[in-house]
């Protein structure tokens, strides 16, 4: 039998799992929406904390699963500046129909990554006029700091070697690809638009390619 020399073994282009988290616990939890399994991770790296929630065996391949970026406005207290409450809603209920899959919630994303306090002043900047991207260039911060290795690791320690991500933002679908965990399909996560949060989902379509074709049905005024 013939071996490959180790270097030519290394230089292979195999995405590498983010290996920076650490599962601490798991839990029995009953939601509203039906049994799951809370399982809380530590990134050592990042230096934060995260949860998925599980829902039955979520299987291996081609698991329902949303990446849900913290939302503490929308998720908690129902804003309607942004849809982060909805689509949770109807991310978890689509897994609960689907009878198993995976919601891993991403504390640490907040704002797109840049902060609960600095997402509530770029909000008074978008009050003021400026759009979703713009208010955070405003105030010298990325228009978006997220990384999804620790995701991709929180799903790979779970036994998730490939999913249908519930998302309509394409940049999550190739940052999962990147870090290793293969997406077979994109499902989208559309909520209807309400008068608060309009102008924001369309700035989200147009400077953040958000696949949101609903909003062709909504005209101004
Ligand atoms: N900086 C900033 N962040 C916001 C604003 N509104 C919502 N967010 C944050 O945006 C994050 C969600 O990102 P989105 O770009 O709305 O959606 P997504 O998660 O990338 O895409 P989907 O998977 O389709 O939901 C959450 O962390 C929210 O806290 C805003 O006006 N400014
Ligand atoms: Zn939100």
């Amino acid at each position: 039998m013939t071996r490959k020399p180790r270097e030519a073994v290394r230089s292979l282009p195999v995405p590498v799992p983010h290996t920076g988290v650490e599962r601490v616990v798991s839990v029995p939890l009953p939601t509203v929406y039906g049994l799951s399994t809370a399982v809380g991770y530590l990134d050592h790296e990042r230096g934060e904390e995260h949860m998925a929630l599980v829902f039955g065996p979520p299987g291996t391949h081609d698991v329902l699963t949303r990446l849900h970026s913290e939302c503490l406005t929308g998720d908690v207290f129902g804003s309607q500046h942004c849809e982060c409450g909805e689509q949770l809603d109807s991310a978890l209920r689509a897994v609960v129909a689907a009878g198993h899959g995976v919601v891993v919630y991403l504390r640490g994303h907040e704002g797109r990554g840049i902060g609960l306090v600095a997402k509530l002043r770029a909000m008074a900047l978008q009050a003021d006029g400026l759009d979703t991207v713009d208010a955070n260039l405003a105030l010298g911060l990325p228009v978006d700091a997220r990384d999804y290795g620790a995701a991709a690791g929180i799903l790979h320690d779970l036994g998730v070697r490939s999913v249908r991500l519930l998302s309509n933002n394409l940049r999550k679908r190739e940052a999962l690809v990147r870090y290793g965990i293969p997406v077979s399909e994109q499902v989208p996560l559309l909520t209807p638009p309400c008068e608060s949060n309009i102008a924001y989902l369309r700035a989200k379509r147009q400077r953040l390619g958000h696949h949101l074709p609903h909003l062709d049905a909504y005209t101004d005024g």
